[in-house]
């Protein structure tokens, strides 16, 4: 007999001197013999007569051929083969006697005696035997005197330890029974393969259920330790489970012990937003069962069906109307509301973008529009950054395309995603840095680029402003009239746009494609209710979020910094502008946290570079979850 795996380690270590006892039918043939070999040592030492003849049979050519035969046999055997004919003896024979008759040729003589020879002709006898074998169990006769109304009974013992027996049960709407409502998949009930849904318990531990409440049930349930001893009627139409597993990121958040409604609270997995579940059973249409990728070896728990989970949110949405104004307000523009007569003796800014005619540009302010000692980089001008925050437009077009969000995320609470990861042929997936204003993005982007200027770009623009007698039309950016930004936008060609002093603003999904075209990596910022309209099967975006740390570690590290607003090229933080970025972060995250596929705090500033080209490699490099649709049509929408 064959011990199992960890009782033969067991054995190998305690002593070498006992047999293994085969109790595993199931090994086969094959392992006991692979068993035996292990042991030979132990025959050595024993010296056992005739071991060497043993030693020499185990490891001729002949019983290994042999093994493969029997491991083959066993194959088909599980796959029940129908054997061609039952006679094969017989019609070798005959064919014998034909051989005999037809002109000699060498072929005839070698095929007669292939088969006269005495191990072709065992060969075909074993076939025979076998072919003519019924192998199908026969079972009794059923007694005649079985009552009409017999109800077949299954006795199921588990054993509970600390885990949950994983099970729920109700009351039938109709026959008022209690029923085994569901099985949680690799809980206890299912790994006992016993139970299913919709069998009928008649005795727990010997108490009979009838006219009990499925809480009293549960009562005993919960008070009963060791074994418990469960009577059920088998249901008649087990569940057949075939279903493909599927993975989800979550786009809202959810908690079990919140809702009302969920059969069973305790056996509710609780959510957050961007979390990735496999959904492991999607047979009832209101509740699945799902598991984290994080706790794979725990049984599942019961979330909100898509259905289920829309209606939900159409609810909570109908009752907490989105009002993106509260948190898109800029930090500047507050703060110049609050205090008009600001005293900071930083150069004033009359005139968008004019300061950048002046020869007497601080290094700093050539760094804001994007000029480095040795290059220029597209996409840091001040009125492009400003008019993200600043415009009305900008603001009115942020709700639209927020507002679709928002409808989108009611469309889909959960989105079907996949592990991609990038072919190195593939072109580079776009990178887009979300933060709250001030926050470090536009810094760590240039940082990022000076890395590798030949490797990590940024998209050009597009204005409708005139082009100015020192730039150059594509370089800081694209100068265009409003009738062609107009039907950039209208064709959804721009990934964000704003107005900035009577001026558009925005950057294209072409001038994305250009960089990516080109074989680099295009890093971007964007304000987060724009994510949506970049989550193309395309451009596969990679949106990091920029988070701010601590107030007091911003009091500290920010000291020197200076952030530039649409009257001054730098001023100071002031405390209140830190808070400001903490609460605005703290918002974003709750609302837009499922597009972030990672999050990078900007404390040090040299810290949080190393993690955005760390961040950015992987993204390029290493496999991640992605929207189905990305991968599996050529569908354009994300
Ligand atoms: N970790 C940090 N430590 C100290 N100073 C920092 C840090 N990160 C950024 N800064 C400084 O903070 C100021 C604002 O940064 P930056 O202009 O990059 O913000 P931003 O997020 O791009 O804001 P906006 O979108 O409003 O332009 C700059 O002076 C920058 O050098």
């Amino acid at each position: 007999f064959l011990r199992s795996e960890k009782e033969e380690k067991l054995l190998d270590k305690k002593s070498k001197m006992e047999l293994p006892a085969v109790t595993n039918q199931e090994n086969g043939l094959s392992q006991i013999l692979k068993l035996v070999m292990k042991q030979q040592s132990l025959f050595y030492s024993r010296d056992v007569s005739g071991v060497s003849l043993l030693y020499d049979l185990l490891h001729s050519p002949w019983l290994q051929a042999l093994l493969k035969v029997y491991e083959c046999l066993q194959e088909y055997i599980k796959k029940k083969p129908i054997p061609v004919l039952s006679q094969a003896q017989a019609l070798s024979c005959e064919v014998m006697d034909l051989l005999q008759e037809v002109p000699q040729s060498p072929e005839a003589q070698e095929l007669r005696q292939v088969l006269k020879a005495k191990h072709f002709q065992a060969l075909l006898n074993a076939h025979d035997i076998v072919a003519q074998k019924d192998f199908e169990p026969v079972l009794p006769p059923l007694p005649d005197d079985i009552p009409e109304n017999e109800e077949a009974l299954r006795i199921v013992c588990l054993v509970k330890n600390k885990q949950p027996l994983g099970a729920t049960i109700k009351r039938h709407e109709i026959t008022g029974d209690i029923m085994v409502a569901r099985i949680i998949h690799g809980g206890l009930a299912d790994k006992s393969g016993l139970l299913y849904a919709g069998d009928k318990l008649v005795e727990v531990n010997g108490i009979s259920v009838e006219g009990l409440e499925p809480e009293q049930v549960i009562h005993i349930l919960a008070m009963s330790h060791g074994t418990i001893m469960f009577k059920v009627v088998p249901v008649s139409d087990r569940p057949i489970y075939n279903q493909t597993m599927v993975y989800v990121r979550t786009m809202a958040k959810y908690c079990p012990w919140q809702d009302p409604i969920i059969p069973c609270a305790d056996a509710g997995l609780p959510f957050q937003k961007g979390e990735i579940l496999q959904i492991v059973d999607r047979n009832d249409s209101l509740w699945w069962q799902a598991r984290k990728l994080s706790d794979f070896g725990t049984c599942a728990g019961l979330v909100p069906s898509n259905h289920l989970l829309k209606r939900k949110q159409r609810e909570f949405w109908w009752s907490q109307p989105f009002q993106p104004q509260t948190y898109l307000k800029s930090t500047i523009l507050s703060t110049l509301d609050e205090e008009d007569d600001i005293k900071i003796d930083e150069k004033c800014v009359e005139e968008d973008e004019e300061i950048f005619e002046s020869e007497e540009l601080s290094e700093d302010e050539k760094e804001f529009a994007g000029y480095d000692h040795r290059f220029f980089i597209a996409g840091f001008r001040r009125s492009m950054r400003l008019c993200r925050r600043k415009s009305y437009t900008s603001q009115q077009s942020a709700y639209i395309l927020c507002s679709n969000s928002c409808y989108n995320a009611l469309g889909a609470p959960y989105e079907e995603v996949v592990r991609y990861q990038r072919h190195p042929s593939d072109k580079h997936r776009l990178i887009v840095l979300v933060g709250p204003s001030g926050v470090g993005i536009n810094e760590l982007r240039r940082r990022l680029i000076e890395t590798n200027p030949n490797y990590f770009q940024s998209a050009v623009p597009h204005t409708t402003r005139s082009k100015k007698s020192y730039e150059e039309d594509g370089r800081e950016y694209h100068y265009v009239s409003k009738e062609t930004f107009e039907s950039l936008v209208y064709g959804h060609r721009m990934l964000e746009y704003g107005e900035y002093k009577g001026n558009l603003y925005g950057t294209s999904v072409d001038a994305v494609r250009k960089v990516l075209d080109e074989g680099k990596v295009c890093i971007m910022d964007l304000e987060p209710q724009n994510i949506q309209a970049a989550r193309t099967h395309e451009l596969k975006p990679y949106v990091i979020f920029i988070k701010p740390s601590s107030l007091n570690r911003m009091k500290q590290s920010r000291k020197n910094a200076r952030i530039i607003t649409d009257y001054y090229v730098n001023i100071k933080f002031k405390d209140e502008d830190l808070q400001e970025m903490e609460d605005l972060a703290k918002k974003m995250e709750t609302q837009f946290g499922q597009f972030f596929d990672q999050v990078i705090v900007n404390d040090s500033l040299p810290e949080a570079c190393a993690q955005l080209l760390s961040a950015v490699q992987q993204a390029q490099n290493e496999p991640q979850w992605v929207p189905a649709t990305w991968i599996c049509s050529d569908n354009e929408s994300g």
